[in-house]
């Protein structure tokens, strides 16, 4: 497999407006590859919307690059295509069928119906290094209906890991899991961003602070703060809006 060069995300004063609403009000910031940037802020405060118009779901104007490829006015399917893909809140994995068929499914979303009709012959190597790098390999042949919460979160990045996918946005990834989970999907994270562009909505501040290499507050549809955790933390304005408290010395150089 020949090696792609990692790819930064590069998003420029860009707005979406619902019904003469403004939920992203010029919103500019830049995800270097190798990042894991966590996207924090309020309750409506434009998180899940600017991750629709990088994916293509709803429209917006200003300008939205990854890897040199302006993505705002591609359908969802041509955002896909450039390697971008992201999670939902819920998990959407197929119940009925295994970890590997699921794998299988999104290995075949990414090749052209020709190849799909190719004979295949044992596990795909890409679905052998995903099995291992989500954690999984022990339970692949188990449906997925059967998996825990976390194991099910997993699965789903490992369906964008076979597609190769190299920008990832993911919403919300531990919510609804244990201490346990959470520490696993952070180092799952660390992980899978290694070599990929990683941006994390989470409302968990644990896990925000463990696990970020960098942070970007939104408030009200703008970019508020950005920084490290202990910049972003160490902001009034973000105590202010956000956090709700002011913090202690200590927890900043925590
Ligand atoms: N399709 C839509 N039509 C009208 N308003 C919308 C639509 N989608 C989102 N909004 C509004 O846009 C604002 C931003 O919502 P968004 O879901 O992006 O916030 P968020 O930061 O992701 O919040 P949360 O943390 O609660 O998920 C909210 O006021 C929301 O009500």
């Amino acid at each position: 497999m020949t090696e792609e060069p990692l790819k930064a995300l590069e998003i420029t004063d860009v707005r979406v407006t619902f019904d003469g609403f403004t939920a992203v009000d010029g919103v500019s910031l830049r995800v270097g590859p190798g990042d894991l940037r966590f996207l924090i802020g309020p309750n409506g405060a434009g998180k899940t919307t600017l991750v629709d118009a990088v994916t293509g779901l709803v429209p917006a104007t200003g300008s939205v690059r990854f890897g040199g490829h302006e993505l705002l006015g591609r359908p969802v399917h041509r955002v896909a295509r450039l390697g971008i893909g992201r999670t939902f809140q819920t998990a959407t994995v197929f119940e009925n069928l295994t970890v590997l068929q699921n794998l299988d499914i999104a290995v075949g979303a990414g090749r052209r119906p020709l190849t799909l009709l190719r004979r295949r012959r044992g596990i795909p190597e890409e679905v052998e290094r995903a099995l291992e790098t989500i954690g999984l390999a022990d339970h692949r042949e188990r449906p997925a209906g059967t998996l825990a919460h976390g194991q099910k979160q997993w699965l789903e990045i490992g369906m964008l890991l076979v597609q190769n996918v190299q920008l990832l946005l993911l919403d919300e990834p531990v919510a609804g899991m244990s201490h346990e989970e959470r520490e696993a999907t952070g180092q799952l994270l660390r992980r899978v961003g290694e070599d990929r562009t990683v941006v994390v909505i989470e409302h968990d501040m644990d896990f925000m602070r463990t696990f970020a290499s960098s942070v970007t507050v939104l408030h009200a549809g703008r970019v508020l703060s950005e920084g490290t955790v202990a910049e972003v933390r160490a902001d009034p304005r973000v105590q202010e809006v956000y956090l709700g408290e002011p913090v202690t010395e200590a927890e900043v150089e925590a």
